[in-house]
C-alpha cells in the first residue's frame, strides 16, 4: 500500500521537468530500484576494469598469464589483473558483488579504497564485508538507508535472534544472544538509547524469552513493558535482591546443566530446557551511586552479582542487556571488569571521546572516532561495533511507547512462569474493554439534586 502511493506520488512530478530529481529525494527507495539501479549496474560493468586499475585494486599478471596473453592471444599489451567478479546482486537498497581477490591483494586494500570506488560508481555508500578468505562482498547503497529507516525483509534466524536496526549497508542489525551473550548500550541524552531498547524489548516480547526490567528511575522507562515483563526492580534496594533472586536462578539451572550432562541450556532436551532470561538494566550509573557510607555495602554486593551473571550465565540462559550515558571506571570498584563481559557494544552520540572509547576502545578502537562524528540532529545513529574489530553505523525504526505498550500487551501471554522471580512480577492493571461500563441512563434522566 505504501509503495503504491510512493509510486504514484512520484509518477506525476516525474513526468515533469526536474521530476526525477525530485524523485530521488522524496522516494529515494523506488529511485533507486527504477533509475539508480539499472544505471549503476551498468557503469559499474563498462567501468569495472579502468575504475579497479585507477583504485589501484589490481595485480601484475602472472608469469604464465602474461606468457599467453603474449604469445597465444597476441596482445601487444599485458593488462593488470582486477579481483574476479564471481556474483554481482541486486538488493532494494544498492548492488551486491562478491569479488575473487587476486594473489596480492587482501580485504583491507579494498576497504581502503571504499571511498574511491564510491565516487566512482556513484552510490551513497561502499561497505567491504570479507565473507571467506580470499572473497569480498561490496556492498553498494544507492541512498541513505539510514535517513527513513525501514527494515529489510530477509533476517538471519536462530533460537534467539532479534532484529533491532538497520546498518548503513542496508542490512538488519541483530542481538544474536546465542553469539554475543552480553550487550552493553552507551549515549548521551536523548541519543537515542530508550529507542534502542524499546525496539528491542518489543522484538524480544515476541519471542519465548523471560524479560525482566531493573530501572532505578523509578521505573520510568520500564514500566510500560510490565504486561510482559516477569520481574521488574525500580530502585536499588530491588535490584540487589532481584539480582540475588537471579545468582539463586544461575545456580540451579548448573545443578540441572550437570544432572543431564550437558554444558550449555540448548543441549538440553526441549521438555527439560528452563526458559531463557534477558535481564535488561536501564541507566546502570543508578546501580553504581552510593547517596551514604551504608550504601556501599549494597553497592558492591549489587557489582558482584552482575559481575558473576556476566561471566558465568550464557551457558545457562540468563543474558545481560545494560545501558546507559557513560560506563567507566569512575563509576567505581567492578566496573570496568563487568564491562569486559558486555561484549555486544552500541554506542550512539557522546559527548565527548572518552565516552567513546568506554564503549568501543577495548572492541574496536577504529570505531571510536566514529562515535564521534554522529550529528545530533540524528537521534538513533549508532556504531555497533564487534570483538572481531568490525564496526558498521546503525538506526533504529522509529516506534512509540504507546506502540511499544501495544506490543508488550498483545504478547503478554508469552511471560513465562519463573516461580524465583513471581515476587517481582509487576501488577499489571488491565483495562477490560468488552467489560459493560456503568453509565447514566439517556432515558431517564437524574433530578440534579441527586
Ligand atoms: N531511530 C530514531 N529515529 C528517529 N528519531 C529518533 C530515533 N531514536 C530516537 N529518536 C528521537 O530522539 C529523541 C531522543 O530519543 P531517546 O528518548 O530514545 O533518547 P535517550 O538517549 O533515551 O534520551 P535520555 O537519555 O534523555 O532518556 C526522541 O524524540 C526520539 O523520538
Amino acid at each position: 500500500m505504501t509503495d503504491l502511493s510512493t509510486v504514484l506520488e512520484i509518477a506525476g512530478p516525474l513526468a515533469g521537468a526536474g521530476g526525477l530529481g525530485y524523485a530521488k529525494v522524496r522516494a529515494p527507495r523506488v529511485y533507486w530500484s527504477l533509475v539508480g539501479l539499472p544505471l549503476t549496474w551498468g557503469r559499474f560493468l563498462v567501468t569495472y576494469r579502468s575504475t579497479m586499475d585507477v583504485c589501484g585494486l589490481t595485480v601484475q599478471p602472472s608469469r604464465l598469464r602474461a606468457f599467453v596473453a603474449r604469445n597465444i592471444a597476441r596482445r601487444r599489451e599485458v593488462q593488470p589483473v582486477p579481483p574476479k567478479i564471481r556474483r554481482v546482486r541486486a538488493a532494494s537498497t544498492g548492488l551486491r558483488v562478491t569479488l575473487r581477490l587476486p594473489a596480492g591483494l587482501e580485504p583491507a586494500d579494498v576497504s581502503a579504497a571504499a571511498g574511491r570506488l564510491r565516487h566512482a560508481w556513484g552510490v551513497h555508500a561502499v561497505n567491504v564485508v570479507n565473507t571467506k578468505p580470499g572473497v569480498v562482498e561490496l556492498r553498494m547503497t544507492g541512498y541513505d538507508v539510514l535517513k527513513k529507516v525501514r527494515m529489510p525483509r530477509r533476517l538471519p534466524s536462530g533460537p534467539i535472534v532479534v532484529p533491532v536496526a538497520v546498518r548503513d549497508d542496508g542490512t538488519a542489525f541483530v542481538r544474536d544472544y546465542v553469539k554475543v551473550p552480553h550487550g552493553l548500550t552507551l549515549g548521551a541524552n536523548q541519543s537515542g538509547k530508550s529507542m534502542y531498547q524499546r525496539n528491542l524489548i518489543t522484538e524480544l516480547a515476541k519471542l519465548p524469552v523471560g524479560l525482566v526490567g531493573i530501572d532505578c528511575k523509578r521505573g520510568v522507562e520500564q514500566t510500560r513493558f510490565a504486561p510482559r515483563l516477569s520481574a521488574l526492580a525500580t530502585n536499588p534496594d530491588e535490584a540487589s535482591e532481584l539480582l540475588n533472586v537471579l545468582v539463586g536462578e544461575m545456580e540451579s539451572r548448573f545443578d540441572l546443566l550437570s544432572e543431564h550432562g550437558a554444558s550449555d541450556l540448548w543441549e538440553l532436551p526441549a521438555h527439560l530446557r528452563p526458559v531463557p532470561l534477558v535481564v535488561l538494566v536501564d541507566e546502570v550509573a543508578e546501580l553504581f551511586l552510593v547517596a551514604a557510607k551504608k550504601d556501599e555495602e549494597r553497592r558492591d554486593r549489587i557489582v558482584m552479582q552482575l559481575v558473576r551473571l556476566a561471566q558465568m550465565s550464557r551457558a545457562i540462559g540468563i543474558y545481560l542487556e545494560v545501558c546507559g550515558q557513560r560506563f567507566g571506571s569512575d563509576l567505581g570498584k567492578g566496573a570496568t571488569m563487568l564491562r569486559a563481559q558486555l561484549t555486544g557494544r552500541v554506542v550512539h552520540r557522546v559527548n565527548d571521546k572518552q565516552t567513546g572509547e568506554m564503549g568501543l576502545g577495548d572492541i574496536a578502537p577504529e570505531a571510536v572516532s566514529a562515535v564521534t562524528t554522529i550529528a545530533p540532529d540524528r537521534p538513533g545513529v549508532a556504531v555497533a561495533g564487534d570483538t572481531s574489530g568490525g564496526w558498521s553505523y546503525i538506526r533504529t525504526p522509529e516506534k512509540t511507547p504507546a506502540e511499544a505498550t501495544a506490543i508488550c500487551r498483545e504478547f503478554a501471554h508469552l511471560t513465562p512462569d519463573v516461580p524465583a522471580l513471581a515476587p517481582f512480577r509487576p501488577a499489571i492493571e488491565y483495562v477490560d474493554e468488552s467489560a459493560p461500563v456503568e453509565r447514566p441512563s439517556l432515558v431517564k434522566p437524574r433530578p440534579v439534586t441527586e
